[in-house]
């Protein structure tokens, strides 16, 4: 036997979590509200549930005056549904009469069933707009004053889970001798369906199971009307014509359609811009935009994807220019096509306009000055995703990217991290990511935007975690490019990587107790942290560090960077300074000597060799001679470079 949702549930306590204000609500009226008013449209698109009516509303026919015309009693009970859509009969006498002329028995329902596949009783768009609501991820539910014998194949062609149906039951009589099931007795009173006011009882019920905060009712009669005007029902009633249009009902409700296509055409479309153009933001754009412009995602997603660009001249010409004309960025993704619906920016607020999801991947130090130049310009419904790796340290401590967007903008960020080493993904070589979340409905979103079918994306409830892990794999990078450079084989690099793991996961704890074990193990950590350590370009220009060192022609990382790597931006040396500044504070330098000898290769403190023997490098006292920074001096270098990200 199918189980419904509504069985086995006691009514709602008036008042009690999930149900909606006290004071019952009276629909519209002095209607009819063909166009929606703004309020109304906000609460057709903010719903987290909507309930529809089967008979004459999702299903173009009464399902029981279709089975009495099957049953050659037709005319009888066309009649009697009438009165009780009119509210000139009570539901209950209507249900008990038409019944008792239809008179059926569970054969005869088969056979109809047969005669009139499910499919050829739904009204036209019904599917669609379910399908589109269930895709943003909104509950849909069935209530019918109708039969669920009847109606279950129709709830099944809508792709609704049958538990979601509140219907009536029928009751059948069987021979006591025989067994046979002989008539139709009438119908399980037991149902909230099967009375005046069962639509609000069941939706009362809903509530009580789920804090939906918005629920909406669509239906063609008095009784779907009644969905909002009582204690606990629903919050918006839209009155459905495109099969019967009902007087009372039209003057009441809400919104008044006679077609599908109006409230399919209302759901809002996520609009996602790009915050960034170097060379992950140019693969990850790339995978968005291919997801953005499939036909599947139409009712969901704009395809068009705007990509905010830090303006350049490249060959005598604006790089915004020549990514529109050729969708590739030469600069920093040769080669690789980001997508025909991608359209370069260099205004930041106009690539932001609009925007309800907002993915940003720059190199951090930039990320401050953009969420300045875009507050108080961004919708406050969009939702935000950060794919930079890298912190900040403020006065009053440190503050990692998302909390920073977040803060600024005022938005749910959630986190992209993992082995992600962007000319691999352009590529079309498979990867995997972690996807971040505060609040899941956002990161299934997410999901839907980033996914593709060489790019998984793993759904983890610890943001921080997996951005911290996403943060300081690069500190462990830079120390496995002395290690390579050093010319170390993997032993030595096994051993720097999992000293390094173990500082990123003590160092994530402590300074965010939240931060969980497990999610070293995802793609943001441990994942990562391999591929950044074999294939990244601070493990690259570390490495190039070292070779300067023993050719006798010291590079500063500064120089290196510019050298090497045509204006992209390294992370890990911020980040090192960043992080050490935290430990200098904090008096932590000793419990994290990879960190700090790393911290102190990197400001020619000490030699690349020192790598190898990070337990004691660390434990050094400080120079303060010409050459060798003293403790004071560390600190305000690390100071500085947080001050770089205000500039
Ligand atoms: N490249 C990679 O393989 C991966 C990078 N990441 C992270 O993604 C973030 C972004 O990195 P990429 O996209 O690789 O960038 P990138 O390092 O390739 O390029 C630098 C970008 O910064 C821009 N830029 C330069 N000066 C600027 C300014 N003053 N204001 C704003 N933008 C400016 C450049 O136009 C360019 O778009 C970083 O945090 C990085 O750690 C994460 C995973 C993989
Ligand atoms: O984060 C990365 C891969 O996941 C890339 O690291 P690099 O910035 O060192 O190239």
């Amino acid at each position: 036997m199918l189980e419904s949702i509504a069985s086995g549930m006691s009514p709602p306590a008036k008042g009690g979590p999930g149900s909606p204000a006290e004071t019952t609500r009276t629909s519209a009226g002095n209607g009819p509200h063909l166009v929606p008013s703004q309020r109304v449209l906000k609460l057709w698109r903010s719903a987290q549930a909507v309930c529809f009516d089967i008979d004459c509303t999702v299903a173009k026919n009464d399902q029981l005056d279709l089975l009495a015309e099957f049953m050659g009693v037709g005319d009888q009970v066309a009649a009697i549904t009438s009165s009780a859509m009119d509210g000139t009969m009570s539901l209950e006498a209507a249900l008990e009469q038409r019944l008792e002329v239809i008179n059926c028995t569970p054969s005869d329902i088969q056979a109809f069933l047969k005669a009139h596949p499910a499919e050829s009783r739904l009204t036209t768009g019904a599917k669609q707009l379910i399908q589109q609501l269930q895709a943003r991820g909104v509950a849909v539910y069935l209530i019918s004053g109708g039969f669920r014998e009847l109606c279950l194949p129709i709830v099944r062609a809508l792709g609704v889970p049958p538990k979601n149906l509140f219907a009536n039951r029928m009751n059948f009589q069987v021979d006591e001798e025989t067994g046979e099931v002989t008539k139709l007795v009438g119908f399980d009173l037991r149902e909230p369906t099967g009375h005046q006011g069962g639509k609000p009882l069941a939706i009362a019920r809903l509530r009580e199971l789920f804090p939906y905060e918005t629920v909406v009712m669509v239906g063609d009669g008095i009784t779907d009307l009644e969905a909002v005007q009582q204690t606990g029902g629903a919050d918006m009633f839209v009155g459905f014509g495109g099969v019967v249009a009902r007087e009372v009902v039209m003057q009441a409700a809400d919104w008044f359609v006679t077609d599908f296509q109006v409230l399919s055409e209302a759901l809002p479309r996520h609009r996602v811009a790009m915050i960034g153009s170097g060379a992950w933001a140019c693969a990850a754009v790339k995978l968005i935009a291919e997801n953005m412009a499939a036909a599947e995602a139409a009712d969901k997603f704009v395809s068009e994807v705007r990509m905010y660009v830090h303006e350049e001249e490249v060959g005598g010409r604006k790089l915004t220019d020549l990514i529109n004309e050729s969708h590739v960025n030469e600069k920093y993704m040769p080669g690789c096509f980001l997508g025909a619906n991608v359209v370069a920016c260099s205004d930041l607020l106009e690539a932001a306009k609009d925007a309800s999801v907002l993915v940003f991947c720059a190199p951090h130090q930039f990320i401050h000055r953009m969420v300045k130049t875009l507050a108080g310009h961004v919708s406050k419904d969009a939702i935000a995703i950060s794919l930079t790796k890298g912190m900040r340290v403020r006065p009053d401590g440190p503050q990692l990217i998302s909390e920073l967007i977040r803060k600024e903008l005022g938005l749910d960020c959630s986190v992209l991290m993992g082995a992600n080493i962007a000319a691999d993904i352009a590529k079309g070589e498979l990867s995997e990511a972690t996807i971040g979340y505060n609040v899941l409905q956002n990161a299934q979103l997410l999901k839907d935007i980033f996914e593709r079918p060489s790019f998984y994306t793993t759904l983890v409830p610890d943001p921080v975690g997996a951005e911290m892990c996403g943060t300081l794999k690069n500190i462990v990078a830079l120390a496995a490019g002395f290690v390579e450079g050093m010319g170390y084989g993997p032993n030595t690099k096994a051993a720097i990587m999992r000293a390094g793991l173990n500082e990123m996961r003590r160092f994530a704890k402590a300074l965010y107790p939240t931060v969980r074990d497990e999610t070293f193990f995802e793609s943001c950590g441990v994942a990562d942290l391999i591929a950044t350590c074999y294939g990244g370009r601070n493990r690259l220009v570390a490495k190039e560090f070292v070779a300067a060192e023993l050719a006798g022609a010291p590079a500063s990382f500064a120089e290196l960077e510019v050298k090497l790597l045509n204006g992209q931006k390294l992370q890990g040396v911020l980040t090192s300074n960043e992080v050490q500044a935290i430990l200098f504070r904090r008096n932590w330098e000793k419990e994290y000597p990879l960190f700090t000898t790393v911290n102190r290769i990197v400001n020619q403190q000490l030699p690349a060799s020192a790598v190898v023997g990070y337990r004691d490098a660390a434990l050094l006292p400080m120079h303060s001679s010409a050459d060798h920074q003293s403790s004071d001096d560390l600190r305000s270098l690390a100071l500085a470079s947080s001050a770089q990200m205000e500039a």
